[in-house]
């Protein structure tokens, strides 16, 4: 694939077409590629390829055989690994640590994770009995939904991709992918390795392009599209469920978040610190799990702020390569302008920054990128605007709090409602407490542990329905349920 223009991958091959646009590194401002942007023609002959590849040769495959083609996948994946991080990097700016140990290796892990599932996926059955002795026998078979829609945002791009391609295909469907405008690099590159691994043309297509009148709704309106799975903004969620709204598509969102993370007293305050820390920072808080809310239980609040602040002051930003690194730029000049709106509007509603505040001064050769400082505010009020809308930046609010039950209101007072985590020394409290939140995903004393079998998704704005485990499989197919009479007289 050459890699200075990045071109639609349509019927497992790079095809010519669509009007140039800039990828632009943010590490320091360059001009990484040129990427053309699909039309609606392109677009229609992505899902014509799907079609085909649908009612062709992968709808044929068995789910073992789809099984193995998805190990092969992973195994070229980690062959692979040197491209796609060169590729995530150049995108993202995020430090190679980052990339390697959790974007590239959670991608092949997805395909090893929904590959072992689907060689081993059961279906429902149920034997109906009727007291005059008539019996029947219910059994649902799960069919692939079709060719699925897959819009991807730019903060994890591999892996959140990889994350509902592997279920989709592990399912028999076939998709078309629309990555980020801010990250069109590592999509592309999979069509390779996908064919590389033997993947029949036309399962996995990739349309590039930006979202309104552009490939993200040429996509979501296009004839022929059974299914949408979109991870994004809450707002961008809902103008995709419109969009969808004639022909009654089946959506999955996984949407913003304003996380809470509460922080008990008997917590251990190094663990609960340090957890702290990745929970805000990681990714330069771009990620929709990040913390953007800190409720600290009074008498250890003090201690919690310094102890936060001193891991902040720790970080450092600089070039991706450096060892030394452990945060990479924002993904763009206009994020960044939104992420520093947030500090003028933290200062005028009474926030102190207790560390960053404001964007730093990076050396020769990194001016360009779209840098900003790890911050704390303290003295902001629950009801203010940085601790209300999600920012997704490295930034985060830290408030404190007296009772158990302020605790929980506290982090349930949010239209969102994605992710939470409870930082306590007292196991009863942790269940208790977590199992309160109102969040699709609830740590105790860990942030971001995953286990791809269990259900991941949000409540409120952030989200409709769950992926992962039996939830992917549950999406990506429509059951038929058969009802087979098991007596002579028909059941009624
Ligand atoms: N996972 C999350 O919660 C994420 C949240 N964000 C937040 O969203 C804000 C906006 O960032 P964006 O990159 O613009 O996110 P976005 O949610 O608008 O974009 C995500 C994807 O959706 C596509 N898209 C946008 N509008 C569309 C439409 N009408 N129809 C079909 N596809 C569409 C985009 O091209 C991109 O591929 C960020 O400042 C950040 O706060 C951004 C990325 C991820
Ligand atoms: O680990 C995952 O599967 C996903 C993590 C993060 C997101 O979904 C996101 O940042 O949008």
């Amino acid at each position: 694939m050459s890699t200075d223009t990045i071109r639609n991958f349509i019927g497992g091959e790079y095809v010519e077409g669509g009007m140039p646009f800039e990828n632009v590194n943010p590490v320091d401002g360059s001009v990484v590629s040129k990427v053309l942007e699909a039309d609606k023609s392109l677009v229609e002959e992505a899902v014509a390829a799907a079609r085909r590849a649908l009612e062709g040769p992968w709808g044929l495959y068995t789910a073992v055989q789809r099984a193995e083609v998805m190990r092969r996948i992973a195994a070229r994946i980690e062959e692979r690994a040197g491209d796609l991080l060169a590729a995530e990097i150049a995108d993202t700016g995020k430090p190679l640590a980052l990339a390697r140990d959790l974007d590239v290796s959670r991608a092949s892990q997805n395909f090893r994770a929904f590959a072992d599932q689907i060689a081993s996926a059961g279906t429902e059955s149920f034997l109906t009995e009727f007291p005059d002795g008539r019996r029947a026998l219910n059994y649902a078979l799960r069919k692939p939904l079709g060719v699925v829609a897959v819009i991807v945002p730019w903060n994890l791009p591999l892996l959140l991709l990889t994350w509902k391609v592997a279920p989709a295909i592990a399912c028999g469907n076939t998709v078309v992918v629309k990555p980020s405008e801010e990250t069109p690099s590592s999509a592309a590159l999979l069509g390779e390795i996908m064919a590389e691994a033997g993947l029949p043309d036309g399962v996995y297509n990739v349309v590039q392009g930006f979202g309104p009148g552009s490939a993200g709704e040429f996509l979501t309106t296009a004839e022929g599209i059974d299914g949408i799975t979109f991870t994004g903004e809450s707002g961008t969620g809902s103008a995709i469920m419109r969009a969808a709204a004639p022909w009654v598509r089946p959506v999955s969102f996984e949407l913003g978040g304003k996380n809470a993370a509460l922080v008990f007293a008997d917590a251990d305050l190094e663990k609960a610190i340090a957890g702290l820390t990745r929970s805000i920072f990681t990714n330069s808080g771009q990620v929709c799990l990040c913390t953007e809310r800190v409720y600290i239980q009074r008498p250890i609040f003090d201690e919690v702020v310094a102890g936060l602040a001193e891991q902040a002051k720790a970080l450092r930003m600089g070039n991706p390569y450096d060892e030394a690194t452990t945060t990479g730029p924002l993904i763009s000049q206009k994020h960044r302008s939104k992420v520093f709106s947030y500090f003028a509007k933290a200062e005028a509603e009474g926030g102190l920054a207790v560390v960053g505040g404001g964007v730093p001064q990076m050396p020769a050769g990194l001016e360009g990128g779209s840098w900003i400082e790890p911050t704390l505010w303290t003295g902001l009020s629950h009801d203010s605007t940085p601790m209300r809308e999600e920012i997704f930046g490295p930034v985060a609010g830290l408030v404190p709090f007296d009772t158990e039950e302020e605790a929980v209101r506290l982090a349930n007072d949010t239209p969102y409602g994605l992710a939470a985590s409870v930082w306590t020394g007292d196991l009863e409290r942790g269940h208790r407490v977590g199992g309160r939140m109102r969040a699709g995903i609830s740590w105790v004393n860990t942030w971001y542990t995953r286990d791809l079998r269990s259900p991941f998704g949000g409540v409120g704005l952030s989200g409709i329905g769950r992926e992962g485990g039996l939830n992917s499989f549950h999406f990506y197919t429509e059951p038929t349920n058969v009802c087979v009479a098991l007596s002579n007289e028909e059941v009624l």
